[in-house]
């Protein structure tokens, strides 16, 4: 069993142990930022006749002589410091492990003393499964284990889009309204309606799962039931959705634009016809409303781009075809000028002490994918922070503990 075996070793495994270097530290060379960042590997029997179950460890460093505009990162003791909120938003290409590392952060920050939530905006969510806990529901729910307050959202699309269906098949589109008043996008459908383009809504947009997870974010915002959280983890879905989440409110900022330009000119229209006929406006000012709308959006877009409060994690996996996606990733990250400084690279294999080729073979081939990080132009300047494969599935508290110790420094 998984949390008991890794349990009983955490006692016995000094993981702060084992020596890191920062050259650019030791050297003094603050002109010249070469960093280099150790990471300390465990790993205990692979298999039965490969490694044997003492410890090994292994340690990669990496020399990184060229920076842009990032400054060094620091560490984990920045990413505590502080009790204004913070946003940490995890994503990657499918199954690297980006809700362990999320799920690891979410445990290391509420031990920490951070009342901490972590959401999933994963269609295919898998944080019950990590924390080996019924987190299902679209609700808060509490996560037992770490000493200060940790909770968990998984936030489904899925269920939301077929909601949406069978509201707008059962009120002819009525119930739309109602439906996104509940993911507080109310607003978008009563300005759609004014402008009669509420048809468009009895079909579920393209995006929606994103513009559920954005109304999420404006939630988190402005609702008193989230202000206790410093601390908020996303456990984000494989790129693609990522990205077109992270591009929404740009999206909507630009098409209400569109929208408020066009209710001018209806309204002036309108306007001219109805002092023609002696008719009054006493509809409420829509254009004021969508304009609030699209505030809205701008907070979450500043909030995607703050540095202070914003960062967003890459994971990937020491392949040459997870190291290209997640090279896309950080060039549309930056085209969306959001903040990134760690790229983890988990699942990294140790140097093999015995004969199994196969093994070798694979570090063999992980460690080309590694030199591809170093020498590509939109990953080597990131802080690269390097997870083991460990030899059991990564589930529950104690587990995700165990792993956030060795990731998270
Ligand atoms: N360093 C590791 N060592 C051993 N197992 C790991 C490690 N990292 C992740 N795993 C395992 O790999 C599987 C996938 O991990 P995880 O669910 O965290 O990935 P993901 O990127 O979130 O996947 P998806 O894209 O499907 O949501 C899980 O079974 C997890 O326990």
């Amino acid at each position: 069993m998984a949390a008991p075996f890794i349990a009983s070793h955490m006692s016995s495994f000094a993981v702060n142990s084992f020596p890191r270097t920062n050259s650019m530290a030791m050297m003094g060379f603050l002109s010249y930022p070469l960093k280099t960042r150790t990471a300390p590997f465990s790993l205990w029997k692979l298999n039965r006749r490969g490694f044997s179950s003492s410890f090994l460890s292994l340690s990669i460093s990496r020399k990184q002589p060229r920076k842009s505009f990032q400054e060094a990162t620091a560490g984990f003791d920045e990413m505590i410091s502080g009790t204004q909120r913070k946003y940490y938003m995890l994503g990657g290409k499918g199954g690297v492990g980006k809700t362990s590392c999320a799920a690891s952060l979410a445990v290391k920050f509420a031990n920490n003393g951070h009342p901490t939530l972590v959401v999933s905006t994963d269609p295919a969510h898998s944080l019950s499964d990590s924390f080996a806990q019924d987190l299902t529901g679209g609700t808060l729910i509490p996560v037992a284990g770490p000493d200060s307050p940790l909770f968990a959202l998984e936030i489904n699309p899925e269920k939301a889009r077929e909601e949406f269906r069978n509201v707008s098949k059962k009120n002819g589109g009525t119930g739309v309204k109602d439906f996104m008043d509940g993911m507080g996008l109310g607003m978008i459908v009563e300005q759609l309606g004014e402008l009669k383009l509420g048809e468009l809504l009895d079909t579920p947009p393209p995006g929606l799962d994103e513009a559920i997870a954005i109304s999420k974010v404006i939630q988190f915002l402005e609702s008193p039931e989230y202000n206790m959280f410093t601390r908020i983890v996303f456990d984000t879905a494989p790129t693609g959705h990522t990205l077109r989440l992270l591009s929404l409110p740009d999206f909507l900022d630009a098409s209400i634009g569109k929208i408020l330009k066009l209710k001018e000119k209806i309204s002036s229209a309108t306007s001219a016809i109805k002092s023609v006929f002696g008719q009054e406006e006493n509809k409420p000012d829509a254009a004021e409303k969508l304009e609030k709308l699209r505030e809205r959006m701008v907070k979450v877009r500043e909030l995607f781009r703050d540095t202070d409060s914003t960062e967003f994690v890459i994971v990937t996996i020491p392949t040459v075809m997870a190291v290209s996606e997640s090279s896309r990733l950080r060039a549309s990250l930056e085209k969306e000028r959001v903040p990134v400084k760690r790229l983890i690279v988990n699942q990294l294999l140790p140097p093999s002490t015995s004969d199994c080729k196969f093994c070798a073979m694979k570090r063999k081939d992980q460690m080309r994918a590694l030199s591809m990080i170093e020498s590509d132009p939109e990953l080597s300047n990131l802080t690269l922070v390097q997870a083991p494969l460990l030899d059991v599935e990564i589930r529950g508290v104690p587990a995700l503990q165990f792993l956030g110790d060795i990731v998270w420094k």
